[in-house]
């Protein structure tokens, strides 16, 4: 059978709307179509208004819409109606003992459920726009497509209007039709029973619901995933764990110029983020591999930039960068010095664009919000990890919390050094150790299985001019003297670590001996 002969023609709608975006003009199209409009109060009121025909769904049911439209359409008139096999004799047959007229279109879309939790409503004000009757007959009319076409969005009103022109949808779009309206009643519920899950079921202390929702829709294919035998796509969410306002970020920045982005691009990009949005004063990261090659502050971001990219020049051929504040037109020129694969930052300042596009290939993003997800997930074989996402923490990366552990006390200048240290070491993978000068990191060891290793590293790309006097941070205490001595070897002005070895006091006596100021946090950044 071709899919012509699958076409239904549309000879009765039942039109029930929220959002009534587009809906004189469907009514009108339909209407001088042929097509015999039913439709519940408001929606009807607007279609009426708008000089139109239109029977109303109480005219139908002969029972009036009650409860303050809790009951409108959940009545068997409606429902046999759209639920009716019009290739079964024995169903046309039955509609007609029952005098109900059959249903060839139903558009429907839902109240707003999503967006009044996230107007911060009470929760009585969110239970009442829990939609009812509207799934029962998008879920009915897209079980029933072989009778039935089923549209949820205005999006496919131009969709409706040709083909009711055009004998009606063929089968092939009319189980498209209803897929979608599965997946949008399906995306409906899961925020409805995520709400659920975290304002009235029983939370105990771990202060993890028990079930957790979220719906994800693909917002394109990647050319490949880390690498090229993976197929890869990215997703955004419509519905979002923990509780952040779903959408934006990252996932929905806007390209404004470049080659498509691609798998690898996408994590750099979301590391580089993290690290640029740390510090307060304007900051650069540059990050090549999820690691940061330079994170710097500095009076503007063109100086930021300078400052991060002299860290590590040749690791950061072909780098991200992340900036905290609108890019100035004296970065780009810099940027655009240099192969840079990506740019992301919250706006762009007049002639910044320009100066960037001049390199054919570059990526530029504007993500005006901060990165805000307040819980991260992570799959595992089987399942998934979920926990509260790292952020700096009051106490423990405030330096007034800090203990000095040994040394003089730094001056507030100088403490102020080390606590950009801490701060962009958070952005290196683990095991990390940072040194960091005038605001700007000199030297990163990230990744290395063993302390040790990461303060050489730190310390070999610093190299000894700039390791001598700089200041220090690792992600997470020193379990012997062994890394802390590496430090102290290069001549570092001064320490921060979480402390918390069984060792500490070792620690400690090796950096009094080396006449080293060190710091305890408290806090520990492990970023794996
Ligand atoms: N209760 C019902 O029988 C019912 N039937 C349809 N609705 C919804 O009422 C809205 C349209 O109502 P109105 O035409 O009055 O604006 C639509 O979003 C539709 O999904 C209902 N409302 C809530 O459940």
């Amino acid at each position: 059978m071709t899919a012509e002969s699958n076409k239904r023609a549309i000879r009765r709608a039942l039109v029930s709307v929220y959002d009534k975006t587009g809906l004189e003009d469907l009514a009108r199209g339909l209407h001088e179509a042929g097509v015999e409009l039913v439709s519940t109060g408001s929606t009807a009121g607007r279609i009426s208004a708008a000089g139109l025909p239109v029977t109303k769904v109480e005219e139908l049911t002969g029972f009036p819409e009650c409860l303050d439209g809790r009951v409108k359409t959940l009545h068997p008139k409606v429902h046999a109606g759209i639920l009716a096999d019009l290739r079964l004799d024995s169903h046309r047959q039955q509609l007609g003992e029952l005098g109900v007229e059959p249903f060839d279109l139903v558009v429907v879309n839902l109240y707003p459920f999503r967006e009044t939790v996230a107007s911060g409503a009470t929760p009585d004000e969110c239970v009442e726009q829990i939609d009812i009757g509207g799934p029962s007959m998008v879920r009915a009319a897209a079980k029933n497509h072989p009778s039935v076409a089923v549209v949820t969005s205005p999006a496919r009103y131009a969709d409706v209007l040709s083909a009711v022109q055009d004998g009606g949808f063929d089968l092939t779009t009319r189980k498209r039709l209803a897929a979608e309206a599965f997946r949008h009643t399906a995306a409906y519920d899961v925020a409805v029973a995520s709400w659920f899950a975290s304002e009235y079921a029983p939370v105990d202390e771990s202060r993890f619901p028990d079930f957790l929702g979220a719906t994800w829709d693909r917002a394109r294919t990647l050319r490949y995933g880390e690498n090229p035998h993976q197929p890869a796509a990215l997703y955004t969410s419509t519905a979002s764990i923990g509780g952040s306002a779903a959408g934006g970020g990252l996932a929905e920045a806007e390209q404004l110029h470049g080659k498509e982005m691609s798998y690898n691009n996408y994590t750099d990009t979301d590391a580089a983020r993290r690290a640029a949005y740390d510090h307060s004063e304007p900051c650069v990261a540059i990050i090549k591999h999820a690691n940061p090659c330079g994170i710097a502050v500095g009076a503007d971001v063109a100086e930021a930039h300078r400052k991060a990219h002299a860290c590590d020049p040749l690791s950061a051929f072909g780098g991200v960068i992340a900036v905290n504040r609108p890019v100035s037109r004296e970065m780009a020129e810099q940027v655009a010095e240099i192969f840079t694969e990506v740019v992301v930052a919250p706006d762009y300042e007049e002639g910044a664009l320009e100066a960037l596009t001049k390199k054919k290939n570059i990526r530029v993003l504007r993500a005006p919000e901060a990165p805000a997800a307040p819980v991260e997930v992570k799959p595992i074989d089987g399942g998934a990890l979920l926990q509260v996402a790292d952020r700096l923490q009051a106490e423990g990366d405030d330096p007034a919390n800090w203990t000095l552990a040994s040394g003089e006390a730094l001056s507030e200048a100088e403490l102020a050094q080390l606590a950009f240290a801490w701060k962009a070491c958070r952005a290196v993978k683990s095991n990390a150790i940072l040194l960091a000068k005038d605001g700007a990191s000199v030297g990163v060891g990230m990744g290395q299985v063993n302390r040790v290793d990461s303060a050489k590293l730190a310390v070999e790309r610093a190299g000894v001019e700039r390791a001598a006097g700089s200041f220090a941070a690792s992600d997470a205490f020193f379990p012997f003297p062994d890394g802390l001595e590496i430090l102290t070897g290069a001549g570092v002005r001064a320490v921060v670590q979480p402390g918390g070895s069984v060792r500490d006091e070792q620690v400690v006596e090796a950096a009094n001996k080396a006449g080293v100021t060190m710091y305890f946090t408290g806090t520990r950044h492990f970023f794996h």
